[in-house]
């Protein structure tokens, strides 16, 4: 079957899991937050900062590709930037197709010019919505979740638990944990882990991207996480001929969601080429398949152009390209009634008419 072009795929609703507000930002608008604070910067125009950003990132390292975010973390240290990149975040999601967006960062790496971390967290959630409310107007409406994400080195996740927590009926639906992974296993963080558990609240971690299966199995069997960030590596845990280990069979019996992003795993190295890919293996073998962006600046990617660099290396069309769909509608950490209603109301129909 021919690939399906980026340009249908645009306009096809999509939900997305796995995306970094830090790692998203607009060339453009680093550039003149940057001017206007006196950051140097690696580059002097959208175009060439935009690709000074993908040819760093694309060092095969997960240490080497983090180092880049100084530049848009460095940008986004006032209430007004914070809203600025927020907004500008749901308005080029929507603009992709995107009608549901789980957005993640760090509130902790936003401290550095005196900012609280309920003052950060209300400038960006504040940003989404009106960015939402913008699309809307335009006739793309989307919803975005928040993600807070504590940083795996540091040791603040228990207090970043609880600002999650706090603001859980104000745009906040989750936590996680991001950073580099070797040397910072999950379990380092489970007082974080226990207490959302015992407050009914969902997570996702960072887990078997540049660190293998040790990493996955604390991250589901010691600390409860519902999704696996990435969770590339779990291939380490089923045989040439495909029979699956304990460790990879309990993710997929249990149903455990899969956040994949294809070029951020080619850039750090954890997978070869989107070919070679993972992701064709676990679609056939029937895992919980998400398919996502992580860092849409780093990696000059969108929702759309994901799945149309998959649709070509592995021949999907438009019923695989639904079944990630559901599958990431399925995994979101809104409310059950709510996801049901994405899912019947807005991705069905489309795909309905897409598959004709
Ligand atoms: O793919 C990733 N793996 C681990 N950490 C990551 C990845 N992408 C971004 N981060 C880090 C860098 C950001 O500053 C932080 C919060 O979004 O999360
Ligand atoms: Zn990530």
């Amino acid at each position: 079957m021919a690939a399906i072009a980026h340009s249908d795929i645009v306009k096809a609703p999509k939900a997305l899991l796995h995306d970094h507000l830090d790692g998203g930002l607009r060339p453009a608008t680093i550039l003149e937050l940057a001017e206007e604070i006196g950051h140097p910067l690696p580059a002097g125009d959208p175009e060439a900062l935009g690709a000074w950003f993908a040819a760093a990132a694309d060092s095969g390292s997960l240490e080497r590709y983090l180092e880049t975010f100084a530049h848009t973390v460095a940008v986004m240290q006032t209430e007004e930037s914070l809203h600025r990149v927020a907004k500008e975040c749901a308005l080029d999601l929507a603009a992709d197709g995107v009608v549901y967006a789980e957005v993640r960062y760090a509130p902790e790496q936003h401290l550095e010019r005196d900012l609280t971390l309920d003052q950060v967290v209300e400038a960006v959630n504040a940003g989404f919505v009106a960015g939402g409310q913008e699309a809307a107007a335009l006739g793309r409406p989307i919803r975005v979740g928040v993600l807070l994400t504590a940083m795996r080195h540091a040791a603040r996740s228990q207090e970043i638990a609880e600002l999650s927590v706090r603001y859980r009926d104000a745009g906040v639906v989750g936590f996680d944990i991001a950073g580099a992974e070797a040397g910072f296993p999950p379990t380092r963080h489970l007082d974080a882990f226990e207490y959302l558990q015992r407050e009914n609240f969902h997570f996702t971690i960072h887990a078997g991207e540049a660190f293998g299966l040790p990493s996955i199995w604390q991250a589901i069997q010691w600390c409860g996480a519902d999704r696996l960030g990435h969770g590339v590596r779990l291939v380490d845990d089923i045989s040439g001929d495909g029979v699956l280990g304990r460790l990879a069979a309990y993710v997929r019996d249990k149903r455990i969601p899969l956040e994949l992003c294809p070029s951020s795993n080619v850039q750090t190295g954890a997978a070869a080429s989107i070919a070679e890919h993972p992701i064709g293996l676990l679609h056939d073998l029937r895992f919980r398949v998400t398919v996502n962006t992580d860092n849409r600046l780093m990696s000059g990617t969108s929702m759309s152009r994901e799945m149309a660099l998959l649709s070509e290396a592995f021949g999907w069309g438009w019923a695989e390209l639904q079944w990630l769909t559901i599958n990431a509608m399925k995994s979101a950490f809104i409310p059950y009634d709510e996801r049901l209603a994405i899912i019947n109301e807005v991705i069905k129909p489309a795909y309905a008419k897409l598959l004709g």
